[in-house]
């Protein structure tokens, strides 16, 4: 809509207190941040599977209601990753040309699960057993969104072990993105936030102990059939397990990894989406990218290299 920007507030999936950049126009407040890029819109869905949907509006500069929570938290979160991407690599948006930003919520009907559409991140309501609605986490609203930013980078294709990448960009730079926003609760878990809520301590995803929850954590372990486009949800906890171990270290399959923190990994792994991954690499392509990235970031010779290396022996990535 066209107005003036508006400062408010709002509630969260998870009852968490947020700011919110607004527009006001005829008398109502929008969904609309005309702060970041070409802005960020938060649409309703109406629990249909018409996207985008309405655009968000309210008559007040609050939005508090638990039917806003949804609302409040996909439009809160895809500011807090645009804010990532623009401070930590000056990225402006996910094509780096300030595209704007889209959000659809309540889609569906106990939708359980979110995506990337190709153009705008949609989110289900979760049918409050197996997920209460999908972007009151963070990182499940910054995996979406590193869709869009790998589309416009590598763009691996979404089947095997390119697919995988794909999945496994999208599962670090989630993770990176919940450890800058909420660095307290922080944790190498994806989704946990919003799975099960009657479960505590349970995830989607490990990236810190794949097996936890029956996926591989080396590449002997790999899935080789044909479900989830070959696995893509799957063999990505093998990358998963070796960013985990750059970041964090560990001795793992007899390996010793000397871990060297978030930040040299996302560095890293964002050198490798922007420069040297392409839309058909594999594991091992993907094992020289890396190194390749660190090796232009911090030297040859350096304690980074040194590490990715020890990393991909550890998940026996050649
Ligand atoms: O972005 C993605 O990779 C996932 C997109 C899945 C999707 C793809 C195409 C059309 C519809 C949905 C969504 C997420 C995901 O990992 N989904 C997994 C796990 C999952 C969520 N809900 C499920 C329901 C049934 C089975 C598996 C799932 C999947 O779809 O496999 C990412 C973070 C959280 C949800
Ligand atoms: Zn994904």
């Amino acid at each position: 809509v066209d107005g003036e920007n508006a400062k408010g507030t709002g509630v969260g999936v998870l009852k968490d207190k947020v700011d919110l950049d607004l527009t006001s126009a005829d008398g109502k407040f929008y969904l609309q941040d005309n702060t970041r890029g070409d802005g960020i819109f938060t649409y309703n869905a109406n629990n249909s599977e018409d996207i985008p949907g309405t655009l968000w509006s309210g008559d007040k500069k609050d939005f508090t209601s638990k039917e806003d929570a949804a609302a409040v938290s996909a439009h809160n979160f895809a500011a807090k990753t645009f804010d990532y991407y623009k401070d930590t690599f000056k990225r402006n948006s996910y094509d780096n040309k300030g595209a704007a930003l889209k959000n659809s919520v309540h889609y569906g009907s106990d939708y359980n699960n979110a995506f990337w559409n190709g153009s705008q991140m949609v989110y289900g309501d979760g049918d409050g057993k197996m997920f209460i609605p999908l972007s009151g986490a963070v990182d499940v609203v910054a995996h979406e969104l590193t869709h869009a930013v790998t589309s416009t980078e590598s763009n691996l294709t979404y089947e095997g072990e390119s697919g995988a990448l794909n999945e496994s960009l999208s599962d670090i730079f989630g993770t990176l993105v919940e450890f800058k926003t909420s660095p307290d609760t922080a944790n190498y878990e994806v989704g946990e936030a919003v799975y099960t809520p009657d479960q505590d301590g349970d995830a989607l995803r490990s990236m810190s102990d794949p097996a936890k929850y029956g996926y591989p954590d080396d590449y002997t372990k790999r899935y080789k059939g044909s479900e989830d486009n070959g696995g893509v949800h799957k063999n990505s906890s093998i990358i998963n397990k070796a960013a985990y171990l750059i970041a964090a270290g560990g001795k793992f399959n007899d390996v010793d990894v000397k871990g060297v923190g978030n930040d040299k990994l996302g560095a890293i792994f964002y050198k490798a989406n922007t420069s040297y991954l392409t839309s058909s690499s594999n594991f091992s392509q993907a094992r020289q990218a890396v190194v390749q990235a660190a090796s232009d970031l911090y030297g040859a010779d350096s304690q980074e290299v040194k590490t990715v290396n020890a990393a991909f022996d550890a998940v026996k990535v050649k």
